[in-house]
């Protein structure tokens, strides 16, 4: 059944933790809308601002116009700091993934989206609405990723997230679907949470870092395959 959430058309496809720029050339050539790079230096998939200028600069040149647009990905870093990054690497958004603040984001803002990783649904419902008044509003960015819960790890942790809070989140922001997901389960997650947006890491790695480049073709044609067959439902009920 086709639920009213803020989905639009066609579900929006974020490939997280690129590293290299062949496998940015191979999510964009795969239709991903948005390319995530990950400037958390703990993780195993963290990138130099440098590198990722150097790789933005090839995409947007390889895809002119059609380009994806480009994400960091920052955890508690000062504001000044992620802006600085945005602007050396030519990035278009930064998804905040850590603990910031309302205050924070808002210093960011509409270049900003909040990233969340609920234990329930009450504590998602409550992050969303503190934070959904500095979230962005232009139609074409997401406003919340919602990640799965980890006590020590924040993120591409391969943990399938509850898609039950993410239908529930669904209804009222764009969100962006995270957490475990894989070119095998992004059709049903789709079908059951009709997000605005999926996200997916560790589901099309080869190795932490290292895309796989078939399972990437495979996701992006499982996300179309679902929206098909949603489209297909809403004419069948209209
Ligand atoms: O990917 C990382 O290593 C990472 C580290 C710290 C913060 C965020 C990180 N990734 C952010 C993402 O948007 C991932 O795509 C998201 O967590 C989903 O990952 P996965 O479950 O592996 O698909």
């Amino acid at each position: 059944m086709r639920i009213p959430t803020q989905r639009a058309e066609r579900t929006f496809i974020k490939i997280c933790g690129l590293t290299n720029e062949d496998d940015a050339l191979a999510a964009a050539e795969a239709g991903a809308d948005f390319l995530g790079f990950v400037f958390y230096p703990k993780s195993p998939r963290y990138v130099t601002p440098e590198t990722v200028a150097r790789i933005v600069e090839t995409v947007r040149a390889t895809y002119g116009a059609d380009a994806p647009r480009f994400v960091g990905v920052f955890v508690d870093e000062a504001p000044e700091r992620v802006r600085a990054i945005l602007d050396t690497a030519g990035l278009d958004l930064a998804q905040l993934h850590g603990s910031e603040p309302p205050a924070e984001v808002r210093m960011l803002a509409p270049r900003a989206f909040k990233a969340i990783r609920p234990q329930t649904r009450g504590d998602a419902e409550a992050t969303t609405a503190a934070y959904a008044h500095v979230m962005p509003r232009e139609a074409h960015v997401p406003q919340f990723l919602m990640d799965a819960y980890h006590p020590w790890e924040v993120g591409g942790t391969g943990i399938v997230a509850d898609w039950a809070v993410g239908l529930v989140l669904a209804r009222s922001y764009r969100l962006l679907l995270a957490g475990g997901l894989t070119p095998e389960t992004v059709g049903a997650a789709i079908a059951r949470v009709q997000p605005w947006g999926v996200d997916v890491s560790s589901g099309v790695e080869r190795e932490k870092g290292r895309k796989d480049h078939a399972r990437l073709r495979a996701f992006v044609e499982a996300v179309r395959t679902a929206d098909a067959a949603l489209a297909e439902q809403q004419t069948d009920q209209e």
